[in-house]
Order: C-alpha cells, then sequence, then structure tokens
C-alpha cells in the first residue's frame, strides 16, 4: 500500500531555545531533517514527500535535499503560523492520493514497521494514528492543585505519523480552516466530524525533539541503533 508524506518542517523551535529551526540542528552528525527525510526517501511504499518550510530557508533546505540524495521531495510549500497551518498548505498543494501520512519532521526515529501498520489501518478504517501508552500517572490540575487522577489505563500519548484516507483528512482540515478550528493534532480535526480514529502502538523511541534533553535522548537512540546493526 502506497502513500505520500505531508512532513511540516516551518516551525521555530522556541521551546529548544537554539535561535533556530530546530530542525537543522545535528545529531551524529546529520540535520534532524535529514534523518527524518531518509527514512521517507528509503521506504518503497513512500511515493511522495510533501515539505511545509518557511520562505526564508527554502533555498538552504533544498541544499539539504541534494546533499543527503533526497529525490522524492513534490513540493515546499510555504509553512503556516501553526502546525495545521502548515500541513493545510502542504494538502492543498498535493493532487489526490489515496493515503497521505502527516508526520512531524522533528520526529527523526520513525520505522517502516509502524509505518506500514498506519498506512494499512488507514486504508482499512480511514483514520489511524501512532501512539504508546502512558507511563507515568496523570492529573488534572488547576491552580496548582490536583483536580483529578485521570486513570491511566486508557490514557496514551499520542505521536505521528497519522495517517488518512486523503478526502477524509482534506475536508477535516477544510472544515477547521473555516471555523477557525486549531487542534494539536490532525486526528482532533477528524474526531470533531464524528470520524473515527484508530491508534497503532508505536514506540517510545518516536520522539519528537523538543527541547534540549531530548537531544541527549535522540544521540543514544542513535547509538543503540548503530550497535543493533
Ligand atoms: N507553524 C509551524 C509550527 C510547527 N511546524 C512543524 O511541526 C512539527 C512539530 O512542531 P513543534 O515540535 O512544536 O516544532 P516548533 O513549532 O518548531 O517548536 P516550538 O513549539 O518549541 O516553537 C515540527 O517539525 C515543526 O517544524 C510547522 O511546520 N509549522
Ligand atoms: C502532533 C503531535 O506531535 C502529537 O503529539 C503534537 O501534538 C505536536 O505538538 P507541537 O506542540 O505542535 O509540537
Amino acid at each position: 500500500m502506497q502513500y505520500e508524506v505531508v512532513l511540516p518542517a516551518a516551525g521555530s523551535g522556541k521551546r529548544m531555545g537554539a535561535g533556530q529551526n530546530k530542525l537543522f540542528l545535528y545529531l551524529l552528525g546529520k540535520p534532524i531533517l535529514a534523518h527524518t527525510l531518509e527514512v521517507f526517501e528509503r521506504d518503497d511504499r513512500c511515493t511522495g514527500i510533501w515539505l511545509a518550510v518557511k520562505p526564508e530557508e527554502r533555498a538552504f533546505i533544498e541544499r539539504m535535499l541534494v546533499e543527503y540524495g533526497i529525490t522524492k521531495v513534490k513540493g515546499l510549500p510555504d509553512g503556516g503560523a501553526e502546525r495545521q497551518h502548515s500541513v493545510h498548505s502542504c494538502l492543498k498543494a498535493m493532487e489526490q492520493v489515496s493515503i497521505v501520512l502527516v508526520h512531524d519532521a522533528a520526529r527523526p526515529f520513525i520505522t517502516h514497521d509502524i509505518i506500514a501498520h498506519l498506512v494499512e489501518s488507514a486504508h482499512d478504517y480511514g483514520a489511524a494514528i501512532a501512539g504508546v501508552r502512558a507511563k507515568d500517572t496523570m492529573k488534572k490540575v488547576s491552580n496548582g492543585i490536583i483536580e483529578e487522577t485521570v486513570d491511566r489505563e486508557s490514557l496514551w500519548m499520542v505521536q505521528t505519523p497519522q495517517a488518512f484516507r486523503f478526502e477524509l483528512i482534506v475536508e477535516a482540515e477544510d472544515v477547521a480552516e473555516k471555523v477557525g478550528f486549531l487542534g494539536t493534532d490532525e486526528a482532533m480535526l477528524m474526531e470533531r466530524l464524528g470520524h473515527e480514529v484508530r491508534i497503532v502502538e508505536s514506540s517510545y523511541e518516536n520522539v519528537k525533539i523538543t527541547t534540549q534533553e531530548d537531544l541527549v535522548f535522540g544521540e543514544a537512540i542513535l547509538h543503540k541503533r548503530a550497535l543493533e546493526g
């Protein structure tokens, strides 16, 4: 089952505090963005990559594509003020496909087996997202006071990729834009329209590089994988 992937890469990395797009930071001698691009370049099921970029970073990223031999990129539309807008910008630029994946470019450790499971689930059910079960006790807090402990058995920490039948996510993004709804992931846009969204068990290694600590964890993951061969 083939798919195309949307990689939002137009963020500012404020929580990283690096003073630049965190995707340009290096892990083991390679930019985070290059690590992520290589995953999809090397996946035979991936027939196209769409990158949402900041206009002022487009030329730099185009040089990165050449440097790392990335040939599947079909377009680099302008990103938007919010992640959702960047994703929508890519969807608007795409031709109709069967399955589209939305994946944070800041998650370079995703693997082909999880992608394949997501694509299959999206084909069968319409929408499927990656996640892992919560490991810590989760509580609702208000003004520094515990309000409620949430039953951990039903809690998942949601990741990307998030995979969809193309027409379903395009409709959900269009409706969200029309009514001014802003979600923190694509699944929210589907849920609010009453669509069923399946979750696929992912890996705790599929971290989103967000703060400085994630760089340390990320290098450790790469070293571990290098030792595993
Ligand atoms: N307006 C935005 C915001 C985010 N992203 C992308 O969405 C992914 C997940 O976003 P996040 O981790 O929040 O990245 P940043 O927005 O850069 O981080 P911060 O919120 O700390 O500024 C990243 O690959 C980021 O580049 C994007 O394309 N457009
Ligand atoms: C989409 C996401 O990665 C799922 O956990 C997350 O919501 C992105 O949040 P961010 O603040 O835009 O990085």
